[in-house]
This record gives structure tokens, sequence and C-alpha cells, in this order.
């Protein structure tokens, strides 16, 4: 079999690092210039600069040289995941489609395995989440990923192509859990770096990630996930490293948040529209999410950290 990751920004580019080890790779760009200059300098130097392209890597713009390769890693921002297949549809039907992203898509309230079905009805669907930092796979630094498969035989064929020396696969059929574990937690990390940045201490952290996890959980039995799922690395594991890690774009937006300090939007905050898609779904289904919504607000500058805690605070008391 053969592997080509779309996209190649900082999580892409990673992948395509530690797949390298196994055999051939092709890493596909959109941007002509970007596949121009990553084949000449052989790193990428916006997203991971510093790190070595291994020679196994063959990066290219052509879409058509991409879409050789029968399993397909989709390495884009989930707001743009539909557009990304919708560019491309026709000549990814048949194909092995794994998601790579982690979120709610704004617009349908839908996760990326359900983004692609609707996208691409007649592809193989799997997803690849858990707690890993692109910086920390590209150094071949050790990491364990969960690979989501409807179809046991397909995840076993994938876990086993996409397990690298350094990149260790689990398996699971329930694909809603692993997705909703990977978007949910972004949201509680802008919340926690928001506490932080604002001084309140560790112990706020502690509480929000706790109460956090409650309110993944409860999305996520709405949802019809496994609650043994969101137990594992595709949630209380990513959850547990984006709400400590100044590594996470999530974590350090809420820190600027808390320091009421800018930041740069062009960086990827997936956190953001999913903290909106999650708290309107709750309110629609009678879901009480309110650390959700109070990121969401946040997000929005709807009012300032100090006056969010307060409010989640001064909620009525209640039984754990
Ligand atoms: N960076 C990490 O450490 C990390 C780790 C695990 C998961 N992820 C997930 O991976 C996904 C991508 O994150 P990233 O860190 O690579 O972001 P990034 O901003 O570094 O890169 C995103 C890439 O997607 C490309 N892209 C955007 N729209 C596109 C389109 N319509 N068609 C084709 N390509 C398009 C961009 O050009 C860019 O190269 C996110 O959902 C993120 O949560 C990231
Ligand atoms: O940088 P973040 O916040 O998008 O987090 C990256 C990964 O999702 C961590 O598992």
């Amino acid at each position: 079999m053969s592997v080509s990751v779309l996209g190649s920004g900082a999580f892409g580019t990673a992948l395509a690092i530690s797949l390298a080890g196994n055999g051939p790779v092709t890493l596909w760009s959109r941007n002509g210039d970007q596949a121009k200059q990553m084949r000449a300098a052989r790193e990428n130097a916006t997203r991971l600069p510093s790190i070595a392209l291994p020679a196994d890597i063959t990066v290219t713009a052509d879409i058509a040289e991409a879409l050789r390769a029968a399993t397909l890693l989709l390495a884009v921002p989930m707001q743009k995941l539909r557009s990304a297949l919708q560019d491309h549809a026709p000549a990814l039907r048949g194909k092995t489609l794994v998601a790579c992203c982690k979120g709610i898509e704004l617009t349908s309230g839908l996760g990326p395995v359900a983004v692609i079905k609707e996208s691409v009805p007649d592809a193989r669907v799997a997803l690849l989440t858990g707690p890993s930092f692109a910086d920390d796979i590209a150094h071949g630094l050790p990491t364990a990923l969960t690979l989501a498969c409807e179809d046991t035989e397909l995840g076993k064929a994938l876990q086993t192509e996409l397990t690298t020396a350094n990149l260790r696969l689990y398996r699971t059929t329930d694909t809603i859990g692993a997705e909703l574990g990977g978007a949910l937690k972004n949201v509680m990390a802008i919340g926690c770096g928001a506490a932080i940045g604002a001084g309140l201490g560790d112990s706020a952290r502690a509480a929000l990630m706790t109460r956090g996890f409650a309110e993944m959980q409860r999305f996520a039995a709405m949802r019809g996930a496994r609650a043994d799922t969101l137990m594992g690395l595709s949630g209380l594991g990513d959850l547990v490293l984006t709400c400590s890690s100044e590594l996470s774009r999530n974590y350090r937006f809420g820190l600027s948040l808390g320091l009421n300090q800018p930041f740069d939007s062009q960086m990827t905050v997936e956190g953001v529209a999913t903290a909106r898609a999650m708290s309107d779904i709750a309110a629609k289904e009678g879901l009480d999410m309110p650390i959700s919504a109070t990121v969401a607000d946040l997000s929005h500058g709807a009012y300032s950290v100090t006056e969010a805690i307060q409010n989640l605070l001064n909620r009525p008391l209640k039984e754990e």
C-alpha cells in the first residue's frame, strides 16, 4: 500500500516525516510555491523549521501525483475539510481517507468522519487522533495515537500501515467518541490557558479540566459515543496534554486572552469554532455546558476572563 498526506502544515509534515520511516510518502501542498520551497530546502520552514525532510518524502503540488496512493491522510483544519474534499471529490472516490483534524464543523455541527461520508460517499473512512504535537512526532519522540474506523478489518490494516517506529497506534471502532474527544479538548485548553494567563492558578486549571471533561462526556454520550473512548488517548489523554502545555496553540490562544495580549491570526486554533458549534448544539439539545459556552463567548471577546470566571463561580450549587 502507499500513503499520501494532503495538507502540508505542521501536522501533515510531521506525519509524513514519521511515515517516511516505513517507506515512500507523498506530501501534497495546495500551494505550488510552498511545495517548491520545501523541495529545495528539504524542510517546512514556516511550520516545522530546522527539521529535515527525509529523502523518502516526495513534496508535490500536483494533486494527481498525490492521489496515486490508496491511503490519503487529510491534515487540513476542520473548518476547511469540506472544501478540501469538494475540490477533488471525483478523484477521491474509493480511496481510504483518514481524517487527521480535530473539530466540529460550525456550519453543520458534524465531525470529520461525517463530513467525509457526506462529501465522498463511497470513500473508506477512518480517523487518526490523540495526544501529539507535530514537533514531537517530527523529532521522532515516542507518541501514542488512536486509529478509529467503523470497519474492523480496515482499521487493523490501517493500524499496521500507519504505525511507525516511534508512533504507536491503538485501534477503536468508535469514531464518534474518538473525534469528539479530539475536538472538545481544544475548547477546554482555551479555557485553561485563559485561567493561567489571568493568574488564576493551577487549582483553577484542575477544576476547569475536570468539569470540562464532564461536559465532554455529556456531549459525547448525547452523540452516541462509548464512555470508555473518552477515557482513552483521544479524550482524556489529549485533554491532559493540551491543557497543560504551551506547545498547544489552543492553550496559547487562551493564555493570550488571559494576559490580554494579541494573538497571531494565521495560527490554526481549532477550539474557537468548535466551542461555538458545541455550545450551539448543547443549547438546542438542552445540555448543560457552561464551560464550553463561556469559552465560546470569551473567544469572541464577549467578556473578560475575570467576568467569565465570576459567571462560572456564581452558578447555582449542584451535586458533582
Ligand atoms: N499541529 C499539531 O501539533 C497537531 C497535532 C494533532 C492534530 N492536529 C490537527 O491537524 C489539523 C491541521 O493542523 P496543522 O497543525 O497541520 O495546521 P496548519 O495551520 O499548520 O496547517 C494546515 C494546512 O492545511 C492547508 N489547507 C487549508 N485549507 C486547505 C484546503 N482547502 N485544501 C488543502 N489544504 C488546505 C494549509 O495550507 C496548511 O498547509 C488540525 O485539525 C489540528 O487540530 C494538529
Ligand atoms: O496545538 P493544538 O492546540 O492544536 O494541539 C495540537 C494537538 O491537537 C495536541 O494533541
